[in-house]
């Protein structure tokens, strides 16, 4: 360990510890959020406005956090985020945390935009022998970026099935990727040696770096054509990946290429992005059998709600209907985790903690970063008189610390 680091006993501590290990480039691209980070911030900030309501006299000697998702059983509610080129934390990157996901038999959502192919990250995972003195088993379902190019979609949903993935998660924030300042700054790219691993094919490798050497080109013989010389200050600097989503994500994406993409495959989907009643009804209503409410962690529209603030009117709007509904952002303690299933939440999804467990030793750290806030949870369960998720309910939480009796 390096001389300012921290034996893990938290989350916060696997954060701390990152900052001196990741290179500047994939730290800034991991920690962003979209301009000036206001909904970053609040992402953990609402959990802190929440308060508990513990029961006691309980016995709570045994606590079980087992749960199913989508008719699959799993140890917990936690569950892993997708977030794309986990490479840049740990060389073994989703191999890492596909095992650590198998041996704590939680979900994981593969990002598209992985450093190892869908194919070689569930071999992964499925090499991990399963514990047999428990119940359940690990997850893994499939985060989908609809590209402009509808072969190239439908191409990567049928490897995915055939894989072995159990759900399409599709991405619906993301029309274009938002502006994380820090990335522009950069000039973010993914090293040379580093491929989105689902769309190399034998005759191109489609690497960032490569995006960005043919936008410089364009943009010098641009600058030449209007009378300055080549090597003169690029002015307008972006992020390799801000150019990539505009070149390959259909930002004409709608509720009719859902319900398309609901049309060509027998899996589940999840709609990822939700923030409001209203679109949590569409997509009820177009039959989705799952939505995550989220924000992408704060990077993409500066401003919206945190969503553990967003979750009470997502889960009114839907009540009564058959779709599951999951929150991601800002959760990174037990106490969180508790909270979002005191409003409702099936289940929560970890973003960034799981690239600090990467970062700290690869599947090791993912493996202590679910264990810290497995633990946690458990702790917080048990204080609470909760032993099982259906003991929690919405009067074990309320908004501001005014005792409820006076407000
Ligand atoms: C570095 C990074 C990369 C991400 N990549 C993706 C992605 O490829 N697809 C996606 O749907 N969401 C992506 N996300 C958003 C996460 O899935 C998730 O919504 C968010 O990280 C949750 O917030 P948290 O980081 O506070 O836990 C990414 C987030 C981060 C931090
Ligand atoms: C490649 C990016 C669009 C992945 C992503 O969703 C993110 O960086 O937030």
């Amino acid at each position: 360990m390096r001389p300012n680091q921290l034996v893990p006993i938290s989350i916060a501590d696997l954060e701390h510890n990152a900052y001196s290990t990741l290179a500047l480039n994939a730290l800034d691209y991991y920690r962003s959020g979209a301009n000036d980070m206001q909904t970053l911030k609040d992402n953990q900030e609402a959990f802190s406005r929440l308060r508990l309501r513990p029961r006691i006299l309980r016995d709570v000697s045994k606590v079980s956090t087992e749960t199913t998702l989508l008719g699959h059983t799993v140890s917990s509610p936690i569950c892993i985020a997708p977030t794309a080129m986990q490479r840049l934390a740990n060389d073994e990157g989703e191999k890492a945390t596909a095992r650590a996901a198998a041996k704590a038999k939680k979900c994981m959502i593969l990002s598209s935009w992985s450093t190892t192919s869908a194919e070689d990250t569930i071999e992964a995972g499925k090499a991990v022998p399963v514990d047999t003195t428990s119940t359940g088993l690990p997850l893994y379902w499939f985060q989908l970026y609809v590209y402009k190019d509808r072969a190239v979609t439908e191409q990567l949903i049928r490897r995915v099935e055939t894989a072995g993935y159990k759900a399409l998660v599709i991405t619906v924030d993301t029309p274009f990727l938002g502006r994380r300042l820090a990335d522009v700054r950069n000039v973010f790219k993914l090293p040379g040696h580093m491929t989105m691993a689902n769309f190399e094919t034998k005759d191109s490798k489609v690497t960032m770096a490569t995006i960005l050497d043919k936008k410089n080109e364009g943009e010098r013989a641009a600058r030449e054509a209007a009378g300055h010389t080549s090597g003169v200050k690029i002015v307008r600097q972006e992020s390799s990946l801000a150019a990539y989503v505009v070149s390959q994500i259909d930002p004409t994406l709608n509720w009719d290429d859902i319900a398309w993409v609901r049309s060509i495959t027998k899996l589940p989907v999840v709609v990822k992005g939700v923030l409001t009643a209203e679109d949590a009804k569409l997509a009820a209503d177009i039959g989705v059998e799952g939505i995550l409410v989220s924000n992408h962690g704060g990077r993409q529209l500066d401003g919206v709600l945190a969503t553990i603030d967003a979750l009470p009117e997502v889960l009114d709007a839907v009540k009564g209907r058959n779709v599951e509904v999951y929150m991601d952002g800002g959760v990174r303690k037990g106490t969180d985790v508790l909270k979002a299933l005191a409003l409702g939440a099936k289940a929560v999804f970890l973003g960034r903690p799981i690239l600090w467990g990467l970062a700290h030793n690869g599947e090791e750290g993912v493996t202590l970063a679910l264990d810290l806030i497995q633990k946690e949870l458990e702790l917080a369960m048990a204080l609470a008189g909760c032993c099982k998720l259906s003991d929690i309910t919405r009067d074990h939480v309320q908004h501001g610390t005014f005792p409820r009796s006076r407000l």
